[in-house]
């Protein structure tokens, strides 16, 4: 195209604001992607003040941003290690004018769902992954978000074997202050597990928020079930109303995992003899049992609090962050 064209039609990358960005996704998924199939270019929205550069309207993926598999914090590169989300892989991205560093998930736009933007998009805090835009490109949506370069905390368990109660304390105190944020605003965020907490270099993050919801009142009527199931709580598994306390048992879960190297459940019902574990979370008392003896007894307080089957009962973000546990003392260390 010669240069007036080019002028008359610049590209459809464009800064905005939040509610700019959400009007394009909602744009992307209200409009069929057949007819999402005739723009031959890339159009998106970025975030003001975010070191993504855009030119005459382009933000062409290999050309303005360049996208990397994740080079892996632990392991040695297998083929293309790509950590999974929800529904997308997310791969490392770096502005090539700005070598600003991002997590980039690429979304099919046949399962993206809005909801994995708004809730980035119209709430920030320093323990959720900040998003920096969402372009369309060749059917695929990108998102553009705080990178985790120091990789989930699942990679670690995998690659290091279970984590020290001061690394635990320190992850849960970050996520914490996340629930306490989310929760304060009656939202769920329904898949809180080690490999949605990403590590940098001086905090804790929560990523994929394609399941979270924001609940009207006190209490969340599921349509479906949500989450992952050796995390999820008996009253998340009944399906008979839940709140954001659903997220606290999870965490529990979660610090189960940090502590032992393995989720609940798993050492004591083989996931070769238990396709789903569903039943059992249902049936049996919480997974207090899964608790390594080495737990200090001020973190299995914190763990009884967390994953009471009562969800009135079970402490909230606040309370677990008031914990003993969370404030261990000079002479323990
Ligand atoms: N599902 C999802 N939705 N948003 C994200 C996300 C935003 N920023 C990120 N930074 C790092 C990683 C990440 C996950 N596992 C990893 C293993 C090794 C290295 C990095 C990672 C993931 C993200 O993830």
């Amino acid at each position: 195209q010669d240069l007036s064209s080019h002028v008359q039609n610049p590209g459809k990358v464009r800064y905005g604001t939040a509610s700019d960005l959400l009007d394009f996704v909602n744009m992307v998924s209200n409009t069929l992607s057949s007819s999402l199939l005739e723009v031959g270019e890339e159009m998106g929205v970025l975030l003001n003040k975010t070191d993504m550069v855009i030119k005459d309207g382009h933000y062409r993926i290999d050309l303005d941003v360049l996208l990397f598999p994740w080079k892996l914090t632990y392991k040695p590169p297998g083929p293309g290690y790509v950590p999974k989300g929800s529904f997308g892989k997310v791969h490392l991205a770096q502005d090539t004018k700005t070598r600003k560093r991002m997590a980039c998930k690429l979304i099919p736009v046949e399962h993206f769902k809005h909801a994995e933007v708004e809730i980035q998009a119209r709430f920030q805090h320093e323990n959720i992954a900040q998003l920096y835009g969402a372009l369309l490109w060749e059917q695929t949506v990108h998102l553009f978000m705080e990178a985790g370069e120091g990789g989930s905390v699942l990679e670690k368990l995998d690659s290091c074997g279970p984590m020290r109660e001061f690394e635990i304390i320190w992850v849960s105190q970050q996520v914490l202050r996340g629930l306490e944020y989310l929760h304060s605003h009656k939202i769920i965020h329904h898949d809180i597990k080690p490999s949605n907490i990403v590590l940098m270099s001086a905090k804790a993050v929560l990523v994929d928020f394609g399941l979270t919801v924001q609940m009207k009142d006190d209490v969340y009527i599921p349509r479906d079930l949500r989450g992952t199931e050796m995390y999820m709580s008996p009253e998340l598994v009944l399906c008979r109303g839940h709140n954001t306390k659903t997220d606290i048992y999870s965490l529990g879960t979660t610090i189960i995992h940090m502590l032992s190297g393995s989720p609940p459940w798993v050492r004591r019902y083989p996931r070769s003899a238990y396709p789903s574990y569903l039943y059992i979370i249902h049936k049996q008392a919480p997974p207090l049992e899964d608790i390594p003896e080495s737990c200090s007894p001020a973190m299995r307080r914190l763990l009884e609090h967390a994953l009471d089957r009562v969800p009135a009962r079970r402490s909230s973000a606040t309370e677990l962050l008031n914990e003993e546990a969370l404030h261990p003392s000079r002479e323990d260390q």
